[in-house]
């Protein structure tokens, strides 16, 4: 751990930074409102995705499922003794809003803030955008510090949690093939992830990630042959997205006599509505006309592991230390490095950005 960052001064109070989502149907549109705001996202796509959150009666799971982590990250820090770090929760994209919770924050005395955001990878909506909330909900002049918590890609115990999952997912079928294990994580235009990561490095952070992530997972539960691919893609269809797409990949498999496949959400932390609709429901759908045998993997975000790793992360950071030269960290919403992450301006949407 290097101490080139310590200033002698521990953190008050811990931010769990998340993207929010609806808890009820009159929640649905302006919720999507926010989140496409200036990119440039067809409308027909924004009424499909309604649809399908009024599957859900307008709820979505995400909210329940950030404070069931944050009741586990409260036990325990409490079982560690570190009782004196009190949690809150603050979204991008919907209430509680991070500006909100921050303003509440220091309202109740505090003025150094750790932040843990709930996405493991860079690139612009896992990292860059949650440095820009962050920026965004400082008070014009204040003394306050808002420090962010790096990736957690790399992280052993974040790929031991997926291991976990997946044997257990592996340990449920009977005698037969052995299935294939696909990992899954939210596609981005190509263009995004070129403009992922410190450009020194080549760009293309995301992907890479979620490829080293999903490739220690594979060896982790001795799984020789693995597939990455992409899911809910929203974009106009004439802007390229990372592919193939997990349904056009499902197909691939059955033509080549796959008849088994595992499903690995790598890219997400928790069985929010991406992986309860577009997994569990459009992805088994064609599993099923296939005639394929498909099980999806539970997220790691509530298994004891992960929770252990949140603790850990916490605790390098909470008195001042830690490295603060880690990818994804950064402090009052600076991102790691001038170059890295940077948003991507969409065609036609040059100047249409400002939220
Ligand atoms: C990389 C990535 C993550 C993982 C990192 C992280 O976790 O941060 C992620 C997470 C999530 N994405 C989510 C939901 C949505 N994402 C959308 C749209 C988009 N996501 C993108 C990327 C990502 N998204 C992108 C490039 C777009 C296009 C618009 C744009 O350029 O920004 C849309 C708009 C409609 C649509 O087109 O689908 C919705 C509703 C939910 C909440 C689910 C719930 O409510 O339970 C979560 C956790
Ligand atoms: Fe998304």
């Amino acid at each position: 751990m290097s101490d080139s960052s310590k200033d002698g001064s521990a953190f008050d109070a811990l931010l769990f930074l998340s993207f929010g989502g609806p808890d009820k149907p009159e929640d649905v549109r302006p919720f999507l409102e926010n989140v496409t705001r200036g990119r440039g996202v067809p409308p027909e796509r924004l009424d499909e995705v309604v649809e399908h959150y009024l599957h859900f009666g307008g709820v979505s799971p995400i909210n329940r499922l950030n404070l069931d982590m944050i009741d586990a990250l409260g036990s325990e820090l409490d079982r560690r003794g570190r009782t004196d770090l009190p949690i809150y929760f603050g979204n991008r994209n919907w209430h509680p809003l991070v500006e909100d919770t921050v303003s509440t924050m220091v309202d109740d005395g505090h003025r150094r803030i750790l932040v843990f955001p709930t996405s493991a990878w860079g690139g612009y909506s896992g990292c860059r955008q949650y440095h820009e909330d962050i920026a965004a909900a400082l008070p014009e002049s204040s003394d306050l510090l808002l420090r962010k918590l790096p990736h957690f890609a790399e992280e052993p115990a974040f790929r031991g949690a997926v291991a976990d999952a997946v044997r257990a997912a592996f340990g449920g079928f009977e005698d037969g093939p052995a299935p294939r294990l696909v990992f899954t994580a939210h596609s981005i235009p190509e263009s995004a992830d070129r403009a992922a990561g410190p450009a020194s490095d080549g760009g293309y952070l995301y992907s890479r990630q979620v490829a080293a992530a999903s490739a220690a997972v594979a060896e982790a539960v001795g799984a020789d042959d693995f597939d990455v691919v992409w899911q809910s893609r929203s974009g106009p269809p004439q802007v390229p997205w990372l592919e193939p797409d997990i349904c056009d990949h499902l197909r691939a498999l059955s033509d080549d006599g796959v008849t088994r496949v595992v499903v690995c959400p790598i890219g997400f932390i928790s069985d929010h509505l991406e992986v309860v609709w577009d997994l569990d429901s459009e992805a088994a759908d064609v599993a099923a006309e296939l005639g394929m045998e498909y099980v999806r993997v539970p997220t790691a975000g509530t298994s004891a592991r992960f929770i252990a790793l949140v603790a850990d992360l916490v605790e390098r950071y909470v008195d001042g230390g830690g490295d603060l030269t880690v990818l994804g960290c950064g402090d009052n919403g600076t991102a790691c490095r001038p170059d890295c992450c940077v948003p991507v301006r969409r065609p036609g949407k040059a100047t249409a950005d400002s939220r």
